[in-house]
């Protein structure tokens, strides 16, 4: 039975994009995040007036051009494939805009929102300014693209980054939860992941867990799924043959990601 935490992929046509996944808070328990990938045929477009939420257009796939009013971001997007590895464009846009996104090429789009707090001017996050981090060390080894991180103050409370985790690697790892909102200690941030496998046929284990085991799910997540972070520690494991990539949305009262290690396994950090 698949978890109340994990959505299956939608594949939904609605116009002239095909909604691929759709985890908006009406429906979702989330309270800050909002997440949709959206699949486009060449010359096919997508328009969305944004309410209170402000949203990073994410060229996951595939080259589009983005309009908000004066702004043009023409022929954007630097990959045919996640599994290329390199960073790709994306466009923050505050609340209120509204936003065109046209496919040039056959592209598959992020929508990543969270409440737009204050206006902030439309922004282009180019590729060649996406932060590229490797953090951990042996099976602990993973690559960070931090698209929208807390150091980048162009949006109000969104934050997004992609990782990479190699084959028999875990990432999110040792286990981290950021659902206390206690600063400096900790940040309230609720999650979403949107996972991809290479090759498609594979999966990874993502648990769910809080210190009382209240929350306790552990989801074989399959590509093109979402696991959907509410609160808790939420390490993902990747097996052998399999590289896994998946796209978090962050958000929370405050856009500081300050996370807490699980006291049980933050010895790992601490190896030779
Ligand atoms: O470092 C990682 O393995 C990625 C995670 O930090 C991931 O972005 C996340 O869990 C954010 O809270």
């Amino acid at each position: 039975m698949v978890s109340h935490l994990q959505r299956k992929p939608l594949n939904e046509q609605r116009g002239e994009a095909k909604i691929v996944q759709e985890v908006m808070k009406q429906d979702s328990g989330l309270q800050y995040v909002g997440f949709r990938l959206i699949g486009l045929e060449p010359g096919a477009a997508y328009e969305e007036t944004l309410a209170g939420d402000e949203c990073c257009i994410v060229a996951l796939t595939g080259r589009i051009t983005v309009t908000e009013g004066e702004h043009v971001f023409a022929g954007i997007g630097t990959r045919e494939s996640v599994f290329e590895r390199k960073a790709t464009d994306s466009v923050f846009v505050s609340g209120g805009k509204t936003i065109r996104v046209e496919s040039v090429t056959a592209a598959q789009v992020a929508l990543c929102y969270s409440p737009s707090l204050h206006p902030l001017p439309t922004k282009l996050i180019a590729a060649r300014d996406v932060g590229s981090e490797q953090r951990g060390k042996y099976q602990n080894r993973r690559t960070v693209h931090n698209i929208l991180p807390d150091s980048d103050p162009s949006a109000s409370s969104l934050l997004v980054v992609e990782v990479y985790t190699d084959s028999g690697n875990f990432s999110s790892y040792p286990p981290h939860k950021h659902d206390r909102d206690n600063l400096p200690d900790e940040s309230f941030l609720e999650e979403t992941y949107y996972h991809e496998l290479d090759p498609k046929q594979g999966f990874v284990f993502q648990r769910v867990y809080t210190d009382d085991r209240s929350l306790d799910e552990t989801m074989a997540v399959e590509h093109g799924d979402v696991v959907i972070v509410p609160a808790g520690y939420h390490p993902v494991g990747v097996p052998d043959g399999y590289t896994s990539y998946y796209l978090n949305v962050m958000a929370g009262p405050t856009r500081v990601w300050k996370f807490h290690n699980d006291p049980d396994h933050a010895w790992i950090l601490d190896r030779d």
